[in-house]
């Protein structure tokens, strides 16, 4: 039977960093300082390094502009996109923590609370619930705390905490061999069904755990275009290990990941300012990581937790940062597709290496970028061991900035 997990999720409060991208602000942490407050944040600040970005009192934060990754990396940080939420990657390069949740700063526990409404009167709470409802379809519901703190609450009246769920799916084994058709069969209530062979029932560490959106689902552009109100109002109870050989699209929304079993393969490659691309940041950082799975016998998984995400960007901006994307896709996949790594590949770095290496051969005709890409791919393994040598290896000698 699969063992499931009755004992509480630990916190992992000293083994995991919140990473933030942000060209905003931060004022979304107030909403998730009950769930955030105890964790370290790596916040990686975009665009103008000279703009002041204030972190809420109260969180134990580093920050890196621009200036601080030229700083740390050198000439190297030219693998470090520029205005693009692929910047966030960096922070994953400088944590030193074994597990790695990214979110970003216009995802919420659940609906803000909207300015009309008072956070005393109960009046305007049930309009306001009522407003949720009817755009929502009460996928989740939201109580007031005594100190007014807003808890999200899912269609079963349990407590939401995101990152408590990222960790559950984390910490406990992937199927990706063999599905199961009752979904995760390490969760409470469920496990494997007849006919799955015993042999296969310990499972695979799961290396990523990639959450979901309610209210404005991650479509790209055209999408977006044709469908400017739809709405994500589906809270779809389930975990799913995707299977081996199968590839997915990664949103860098809600996404954790453990950083020493997969961390050297989420380079968000090179997107943004002076790029022919965007948007495809964490969609590249996805499909390297499941080929880089599969091979290594480790599990990825998707579903649960949902964030409420608030803010749509700008269809037609997302147009002109995707159109390549779009169009490469079709020869990218096929190419995801068809890559096999040698045996002696065993550690993610030998991985990625030689994926850069067959990104150079096969992709570099569909486009001179993907040259550049490759390069970048192997500049981003050089920093990653520079600044993660193996145990025991000297430390970098800038560190990180002075707050
Ligand atoms: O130049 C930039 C733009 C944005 N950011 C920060 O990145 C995240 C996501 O930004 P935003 O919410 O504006 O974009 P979405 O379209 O909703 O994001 C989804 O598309 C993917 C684009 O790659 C992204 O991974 C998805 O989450 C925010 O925190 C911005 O502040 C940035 O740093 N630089
Ligand atoms: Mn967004």
């Amino acid at each position: 039977m699969a063992s499931a997990s009755r004992a509480s999720t630990p916190l992992l409060k000293d083994e995991l960093d919140i990473v933030i991208p942000t060209i905003r602000n931060l004022d979304f942490l107030e909403m998730w300082r009950p769930f955030f407050q105890p964790y370290h944040l790596i916040i990686v600040q975009d665009g103008d390094p000279n703009k002041t970005i204030r972190v809420p009192e109260g969180f134990d934060y580093e920050l890196y502009n621009r200036n601080d990754i030229t700083r740390i990396l050198g000439p190297r940080s030219t693998c470090i996109s520029f205005k693009d939420s692929a910047c966030r990657c960096f922070g994953y390069m400088v944590s030193k923590k074994k597990y790695i949740y990214t979110i970003d700063d216009d995802c919420f526990v659940s609906a803000p609370p909207a300015p009309l409404v008072s956070l005393h009167d109960p009046r305007s709470i049930l309009a306001f619930r009522l407003l949720c409802c009817r755009d929502s379809v009460a996928v989740i519901r939201r109580d007031f705390v005594g100190n007014g703190d807003w808890v999200a609450k899912d269609p079963s009246g349990k407590d939401i905490n995101a990152l408590e769920q990222h960790i559950k799916n984390l910490l406990s084994p992937s199927t990706p061999f063999f599905f199961n058709t009752l979904y995760d069969p390490y969760r409470d209530g469920a496990d494997f069904v007849r006919g799955y062979p015993f042999s296969l029932r310990e499972g695979v560490p799961t290396a990523v755990s990639h959450g979901l959106w309610l209210n404005i689902p991650d479509y790209d552009a055209p999408t977006q275009l044709v469908k400017p109100l739809e709405r994500n109002t589906r809270y779809v109870d389930a975990i799913l290990t995707i299977p081996k050989g199968t590839l997915f699209p990664m949103c860098g929304m809600n996404l954790a990941f453990d950083r020493e079993l997969i961390g050297p393969a989420m380079y968000f490659g090179l997107m943004g300012d002076g790029q022919p691309i965007g948007r495809y940041d964490d969609m590249w950082a996805g499909w390297c990581t499941k080929v880089i799975t599969d091979h290594l016998g480790l599990g990825v998984k998707t579903g649960l937790p949902y964030i409420w995400h608030s803010k749509a960007s700008n269809p037609f901006v997302n147009l002109k940062k995707e159109y390549n994307g779009i169009f490469w896709q079709e020869e990218l996949i096929p190419f995801f597709q068809s890559i096999s790594l040698p045996k002696e590949a065993t550690t993610v770095q030998k991985c990625y290496l030689e994926l850069a290496k067959q990104v150079r051969v096969k992709l570099g005709k569909v486009d001179g970028y993907f040259n550049k890409l490759a390069d970048a791919m192997v500049t981003w393994i050089e920093a990653w061991d520079e600044l993660n040598p193996p145990k025991g290896g000297v430390t970098t000698a800038n560190g990180p900035p002075k707050k």
